[in-house]
């Protein structure tokens, strides 16, 4: 059997440099990994996504550009978006490859499975390792829907391996996916239906945040059908049927389920290595990212935690120092933001007014719309607003939404001035430059005086 100092099981967002970190120090290092290089990132999420969104979103405003006087003919070449996702995509893979083959890691391109603790198989081989960090990731989460199984519907994991985009999309969930991949679908050409349970779109954001957007998807036509579940899928002839549970019959080319994730749990976790999951079946894991087995981790993802991969990347700067003893840095020590890249975007950071009540923080919180900024005027960018949650006795800041142009650039002032620990007096005193969108922020602040 190989003996190792660490194993990683798969290639995510925080596996790979913890890995390669790992072995530069002079660690035998063994990684597992069963499909591509780099997860769900680089392959099958944000890379392509964001691709995709940079063709889908240039259209949607063409499109707009009439409103100010300039017409233009929009004529999209689908097969040429998809595979210019496919390029990107392929040159980041490759860059994952190349890192690894570059460094001392022992790569096995193979599912690894657990024996026991600190042992793993991959095919007739076993590899023991002092420590073990499964980086697993997740997958689509499919409906358990009559007539789905067996037919071509798509998620994320096939979306862009299409050569070209359905005339009539179904969509299946109004969170993050369903609407990035619904509205660049609308975007470039697709007629797109979404459905969904909740009674509002991305129904765990602000309602004035699902207002803004399902606005933004309505003006690109998309269809919205609230509060009603699929039922049943048929597909014959290249057409999807799908039968709603309030007896609506949707007819279209293309189905994509986005409802969801579900963990990846390597063979063995819990029967053979007696690693603990949670009750959503992630692997449970303590403030340091241990798994209920001593010297046994789990990162990104597969930890249940926000499923973001500036999240899972920042667990390995978390990791290298914890297991080599160092355990002042935790999971949540860090501010966590995130952006959703419809348009308009929407940008997150720390808490909303409701987390900020429920959590029995006193708060005050004030909204500028974009309408009152000078530069969504004369762009005609005047889609969402700017909110600040701050505490009502100490003047920290606690959180804010962005909802409009560039919402997920522009949270980062916020996510700076958090994470320095500074209060919103500071971010009122400041002088931001005319006329830019981030003007608004200080302005935004003042209202609090
Ligand atoms: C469509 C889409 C768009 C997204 N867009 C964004 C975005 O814009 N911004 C953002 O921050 N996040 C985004 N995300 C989320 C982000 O992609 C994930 O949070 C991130 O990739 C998780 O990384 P990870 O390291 O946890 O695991 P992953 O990247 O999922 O990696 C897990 C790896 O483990 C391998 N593996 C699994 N089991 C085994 C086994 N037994 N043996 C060997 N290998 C195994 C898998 O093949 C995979 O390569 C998006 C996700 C999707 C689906
Ligand atoms: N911009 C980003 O950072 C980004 C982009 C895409 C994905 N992601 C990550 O990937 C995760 C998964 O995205 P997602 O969109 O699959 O999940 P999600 O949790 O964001 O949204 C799931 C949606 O599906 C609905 N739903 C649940 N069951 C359903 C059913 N049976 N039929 C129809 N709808 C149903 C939910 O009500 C919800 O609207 C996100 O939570 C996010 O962490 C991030």
């Amino acid at each position: 059997m190989a003996r190792y100092d660490l194993a990683v099981i798969g290639s995510g967002q925080g596996g790979v440099p913890l890995a390669v970190d790992a072995a530069s120090q002079g660690r035998s290092v063994v990684l597992f990994e069963r499909g591509a290089f780099g997860g769900t990132c680089v392959n099958v999420g944000c890379t392509p996504s964001k691709a995709f969104l940079a063709s889908a979103h240039s259209a949607g405003r063409a499109r707009r550009t009439a409103e100010i006087g300039v017409h233009c003919e929009v004529r999209v070449d689908a097969p040429a978006v998809l595979q210019r996702v496919r390029r990107i995509v392929g040159v980041w893979r490759e860059g994952v490859e190349e890192k690894l083959a570059r460094s001392a890691v022992h790569v096995v391109r193979a599912e690894a499975s657990f024996d026991a603790p600190h042992v793993l198989r991959a095919g007739d081989d076993t590899y023991e390792a002092d420590v073990v960090v499964i980086d697993t990731g997740t997958s689509a989460a499919i409906p358990d829907l009559p007539g789905l199984a067996g037919t071509p519907y798509l998620t994320n994991a096939n979306f862009f391996l299409q050569d070209a985009l359905p005339k009539h999309l179904i969509v299946l969930g109004s969170g993050y996916i369903g609407l990035e991949l619904g509205q660049g679908a609308a975007r470039l050409g697709s007629d797109v239906t979404v459905v969904t349970p909740d009674d509002r779109l991305v129904a765990r954001e602000e309602l004035d945040t699902c207002s803004v957007l399902t606005r933004a998807l309505a003006r690109d036509g998309i269809s919205v059908l609230l509060e009603r579940r699929a039922v049943a899928v048929a597909h014959d002839d290249g057409r999807f049927e799908v039968t709603l549970d309030d007896k609506t019959v949707l007819s279209g080319d293309g189905l994509l389920i986005a409802i969801g994730r579900r963990p990846t749990i390597p063979a063995g976790t819990v029967e053979r290595a007696g690693i603990a999951l949670d009750a959503r079946g992630f692997v449970q894991c303590d403030e340091h990212l241990q798994t209920s087995v001593p010297n046994h981790y789990a990162l990104g993802d597969v930890a249940g935690q926000p499923q973001f991969t500036h999240v899972s990347w920042e667990d390995f700067r978390r990791l290298r120092s914890i297991i080599v003893g160092d355990r002042s840095r935790t999971r949540s020590d860090r501010v966590l933001g995130y952006a959703m890249y419809t348009e308009p975007q929407v940008g997150r950071v720390g808490m909303t007014r409701d987390d900020a009540q429920k959590a029995g923080i006193p708060c005050r919180d004030v909204t500028y719309q974009l309408a009152d900024v000078a530069r969504g005027i004369e762009w005609n960018l005047e889609d969402g607003f700017f909110r600040l949650v701050v505490h009502a006795q100490t003047d920290a800041i606690l959180g804010a939404t962005f909802v409009g142009y560039e919402a997920g650039e522009l949270i980062h002032v916020i996510l700076a001035h958090m994470e320095a620990g500074s209060t919103w007096r500071t971010i009122e005193r400041s002088v931001h430059i005319h006329p830019t969108f981030a003007e608004g922020i200080p302005s935004l602040a003042r209202l609090l005086l």
